[in-house]
């Protein structure tokens, strides 16, 4: 295989009902969000992604976070079995696109959770948060999958944030980045490196010297660039509101 997909989900017109656990509930600008969801999906494209849009669903006002839903490595697409009982419903819509991709399709069950925002990978190494919405059952199921692609999964504490990849990802090089005040345990990581605002912990990678990052945290992507990065910044301030971040509105699939 060889591709760079990403999927998307548009945001639906319950948006503003969507979960809060770390955050006060603030007003959602509906429009806005959907100008910035355009604009999100926009940098994608610009990178030479092609984007997948998963069939909207909009009794699911936290849809739009369509990371949470499926994991892929490999040739492998894993449905998740959400931590939080309204997000399961999400879940249903994901598994035919993922087919339609040429994916083998795995899922966690019960008693296991998993959220997708929970999952990340750094080489062969899928550090999986423990925590809020991912319960050991749902690690144990996941590395039962990934094992099949070749990828070993450690498990993570998470208390401090809502997920793993809420506190942490990696950058092209493999170091993983985070804002310490929610980093649980940064010596789980060969390599950790603390970044000076809370939206600078997240990072897609768009390619190996290119990251997308949220406009909310120019002081980090200033020091990536000093690093030799290419930084694209793209304002997601109401998802943001919502515990979301750069990676959770999309799924990228590489092969
Ligand atoms: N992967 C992610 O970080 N997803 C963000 C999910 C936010 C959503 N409001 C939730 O609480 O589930």
């Amino acid at each position: 295989m060889t591709r760079r997909t990403a999927l998307v989900r548009r945001p639906g017109p319950r948006l503003a009902d969507g979960l809060v656990t770390h955050l006060e509930k603030s007003v959602i600008d509906l429009d806005l969000a959907r100008e910035q969801w355009e604009a999100y999906a926009g940098c994608l494209r610009s990178a030479g992604w092609e984007t997948v849009e998963v069939p909207a669903a909009d009794d699911c006002p936290d849809a739009v976070f369509i990371e949470d839903a499926v994991v892929v490595a490999g040739d492998l697409a894993v449905l998740t079995n959400p931590g939080a009982a309204e997000r399961k419903p999400e879940v249903a819509a994901v598994e035919g696109v993922v087919r339609d991709l040429g994916y083998r399709v795995e899922r966690i069950t019960d008693p296991g959770t998993l959220d997708g925002g929970d999952v990340l990978k750094v080489g062969d190494t899928a550090y999986v948060g423990l925590g809020g919405r991912t319960n050991g059952a749902g690690i144990q199921q996941l590395a039962g999958h990934f094992a099949t692609v070749g990828m070993r999964t450690q498990a993570v504490t998470v208390e401090r944030a809502l997920h793993l990849k809420s506190a942490v990802t990696a950058l092209p090089d493999g170091t993983v980045i985070g804002w310490d005040p929610v980093v649980d345990w940064p010596g789980a990581f060969p390599t950790y490196e603390g970044m000076p605002e809370e939206g600078g912990a997240h990072v897609v990678l768009l390619d190996e010297s290119t990251v997308l990052m949220a406009a909310s945290a120019p002081r980090t992507a200033d020091l990536l660039r000093g690093r030799g990065l290419d930084v694209v910044t793209v304002d997601i301030s109401e998802f943001e509101k919502l515990e979301g971040c750069v990676t959770c509105l999309s799924v990228r699939c590489r092969g």
